[in-house]
């Protein structure tokens, strides 16, 4: 199959890598020519793990061209994904299949609704890369990536068609749940590391960490129930608690994103419990001035 990949970050080149490894013929959509003259003056990407490193020459294109796209992953930040899909929508045929990748909710939910007749997928992912260089991406941690359709359209054998790209991909039923789960945990640390300005496991050490993380789980947890949504099979506190634990030497995302002065995904993680909770009636004031305090030290993605 040939995949576009829009989004050609730190999740985007391990997925180009993963693909073109399993036999899939992939381009990468940079965004802006410079961006793409720079790319093609490397001509490629290196991956690096434990034990070696790997050269990828993908080719590279803008997203303003006519080339159809049949296979459309996108890995952009959540606050890009709905622009970055706009740039390339004039692109997309009737048989196109989308495949959204990144932390956070509301623009699966939002490009679902705005584009019914259009197979759309969602996925979640614990695998872990960064850039140590420009296009020199460091595999952090080997992680599980669970997907699933959102769209009524469609079929479910895109996964088979992926199978062989990554053992740990695994197909989920309800892939609604798998995202809810994951913004359960991602508003309980991302956040609080980013107002305390902490490592992940440090949110464990003090009381009033402690407690902030217990109200704000407790008032997700609302969340979740008034929705209908089954989150763990025990308390999310439990949950968070374990992941901030393993992940206690991380920095968080949002965290690393205020401390570099980057836009964050707080408007698609707590912001959109936010919204929801205020949709459904349930009140959640520690989320709402977490939010707030958030917004303040970062840059606006509104
Ligand atoms: N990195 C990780 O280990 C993990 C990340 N995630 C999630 O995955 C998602 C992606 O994260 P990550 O890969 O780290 O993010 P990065 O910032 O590394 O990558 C995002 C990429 O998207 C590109 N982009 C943004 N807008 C557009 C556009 N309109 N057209 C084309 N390209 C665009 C950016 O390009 P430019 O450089 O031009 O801005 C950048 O290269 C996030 O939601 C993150 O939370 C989840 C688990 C782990
Ligand atoms: C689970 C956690 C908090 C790990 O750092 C994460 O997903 C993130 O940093 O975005």
């Amino acid at each position: 199959m040939h995949w576009h990949i829009l989004g050609a970050g730190a999740i985007g080149l391990l997925w180009a890598a993963k693909l073109q490894k399993a036999g899939h013929q992939v381009t990468l959509i940079l965004r802006t020519a410079e961006k793409l003259a720079q790319y093609n003056n490397t001509g490629c990407f290196q991956i690096l793990d434990d034990t070696r490193a790997e050269c990828f020459s993908t080719e590279a294109e803008l997203a303003d061209i006519d080339t159809p796209i049949n296979h459309l992953l996108i890995t952009t930040k959540s606050f890009a994904v709905t622009g970055a899909f706009a740039s390339v929508q004039h692109r997309l045929r009737k048989t196109t299949r989308v495949l959204l990748l990144h932390n956070g909710m509301g623009p699966q939910q939002q490009l679902t609704e705005e584009n019914p007749g259009l197979e759309i997928w969602a996925g979640s992912t614990t695998d872990g890369a960064y850039f140590d260089s420009p296009y020199r991406l460091v595999r952090a941690g080997i992680g599980e990536t669970h997907i699933g359709r959102l769209s009524s359209c469609g079929s479910d054998t895109l996964f088979k068609e992926l199978q062989g790209v990554d053992e740990q991909l695994h197909l989920s039923a309800d892939i609604q749940s798998v995202l809810w789960r994951k913004l359960a945990i991602n508003c309980a640390i991302n956040p609080l590391t980013a107002l305390f300005n902490c490592r992940n496991g440090e949110l464990l050490k003090y009381d009033d960490r402690r407690a902030a993380m217990a109200q704000i789980c407790k008032e997700v947890e609302e969340v979740a129930n008034a929705l209908g949504i089954i989150l763990f099979d025990r308390k999310l506190m439990e949950q968070a608690w374990d992941v901030a634990e393993l992940t206690g030497n991380n920095h968080s995302s949002m965290q690393q994103d205020v401390s570099h002065n980057r836009p964050t995904e707080i408007e698609t993680i707590t912001g959109y419990l936010c919204r929801i909770a205020d949709e459904a009636g349930v009140a959640t004031p520690a989320n709402h001035l977490l939010l707030d305090a958030v917004r303040e030290m970062s840059l606006s993605t509104r």
